[in-house]
């Protein structure tokens, strides 16, 4: 068994990916992403998931990757928005290195528009961005290592940012 170097939560479009992926590349190690990992083991998309079975069964799929992803991957590692609902979810990521990516509702607008492939932003994106924000911001503040702000910061600002606060060197 292994675990993560550091593992990236937040919400959906803060950056996880785009700065997952340079954390990486910094650290010299992998990046792994739990929502790719369920399109790919479910060979259908997020979006699809959600229409054709409902969030309970998408959250019980997460919930499965997650666990797997946090015991096979030892690079960085980013969470699906809202996989730190499940209680035993943030009980696997106690003790571990975890970065809260946090935003704005302006800059979350902005970074997610009105794009189709987030299900939860489906309809009126500013208002459902700040109730998912007010049911979730203590979920992921709980379990943060560190917290890192990305407004107004570029995705190299950012990944900056989580190596000070990690105190990481470099590869
Ligand atoms: N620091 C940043 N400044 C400006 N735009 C950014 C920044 N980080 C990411 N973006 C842009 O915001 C969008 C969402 O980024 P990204 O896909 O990395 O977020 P995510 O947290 O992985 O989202 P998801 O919940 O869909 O997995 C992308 O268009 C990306 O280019
Ligand atoms: O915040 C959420 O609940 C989600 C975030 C995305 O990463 C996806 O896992 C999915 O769109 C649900
Ligand atoms: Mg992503």
């Amino acid at each position: 068994m292994t675990r993560p170097q550091v593992v990236l939560v937040g919400p959906m479009g803060v950056g996880k990916s785009t700065v997952g992926q340079l954390l990486a590349a910094r650290l010299g190690v992998g990046y792994r992403d739990t929502d790719d990992d369920i399109v790919a083991e479910q060979g259908r998309t997020i979006a699809e998931i959600f229409v054709d079975e409902g969030e309970p069964v998408f959250r019980a799929i997460e919930k499965a990757a997650v666990r797997r992803a946090l015991t096979e991957h030892d690079g960085v590692l980013a969470l699906g928005g809202g996989s730190i609902l499940d209680e035993d979810t943030r009980a696997l990521l106690a003790g571990q290195r975890v970065v809260y990516l946090s935003m704005d509702v302006e800059e979350a607008v902005q970074r997610t528009g009105l794009n189709a492939a987030r299900p939860l932003l489906a309809v009126n994106p500013r208002k459902q961005w700040r109730e998912l924000m007010e049911a979730r911001r203590h979920l992921y503040e709980g379990i943060a290592t560190a917290v890192v702000a990305t407004d107004g910061r570029t995705p190299e600002e950012v990944t900056q940012a989580a190596l000070d606060a990690l105190e990481l060197k470099e590869a």
